[in-house]
């Protein structure tokens, strides 16, 4: 395998998985660079690997090739695991970090109970063949205030366990050793390199 399609429209997601995947020598392409229009798919499901499988599943019919897909959002422990699934979403459409971010902090203003999770469902579907999930976390504590330029979506507001800086002060490279989405990754390892 020189190169594997990834079901997503978020450049974020699409830089760190070109990272990864070039480790392994893949070239990982997102449907940000595909020749073709692809419609944005929706987000139906209730859970993190039905939305990560409908994704995957889609762009895998139509390309007739093998598609990972990445359905992943931030769990806050104090508002009983929102926004979940919702997270791309959560202020409203159109999908906005900076709106996303504010509402975070202003549900959270009052409370000291801060704890909370990055998920990262993976799904690799391959035609013929029944979906794979992996899944990756990362522990951490919703901050009181922003901080930060890197990564993207609530990154600036998610202090993971073990540092004292957002998730958007630290590297791209040093978010990719710990992220969720690296965790993921490594779990799906076995596949990457049987099918190479
Ligand atoms: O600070 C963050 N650092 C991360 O590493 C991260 N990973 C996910 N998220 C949040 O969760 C939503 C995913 O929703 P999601 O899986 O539906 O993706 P999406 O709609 O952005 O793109 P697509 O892959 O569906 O095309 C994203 O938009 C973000 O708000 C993150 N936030
Ligand atoms: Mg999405």
């Amino acid at each position: 395998m020189k190169e594997l399609v990834i079901a997503t429209k978020n450049k974020g997601k699409a830089k760190e998985f070109k990272s990864f995947f070039a480790e392994y020598g893949i070239n990982a392409i997102s449907l940000l660079e595909l020749n073709e229009e692809i419609d944005d798919i929706e987000e139906t499901g209730s859970t993190f690997e039905e939305n990560a499988a409908l994704k995957a599943e889609q762009i895998s019919r139509l390309l007739q090739k093998p598609v990972l897909a990445d359905d992943s959002g931030l769990v806050i422990d104090a508002l009983d695991g929102r926004p979940g699934i919702y997270s791309a979403r959560y202020a409203g459409e159109p999908k906005n970090d900076q709106a996303n971010i504010e509402k975070v902090l202003h549900e959270l203003k009052d409370t000291t109970e801060r704890s909370a999770r990055f998920v990262c469902i993976l799904a690799v579907a391959v035609p013929g063949e029944d979906t794979l999930f992996k899944k990756g976390y990362c522990e951490g504590k919703i901050a009181t205030a922003q901080a930060g330029e890197n990564g993207f979506g609530y990154d600036p507001v998610f202090i993971p366990d073990g540092y004292t800086q957002t998730m958007a002060e630290l590297s791209a490279e040093e978010k990719n050793k710990i992220s969720h989405r690296r965790n993921a990754i490594k779990a799906l390892e076995d596949w990457v390199k049987h099918e190479q």
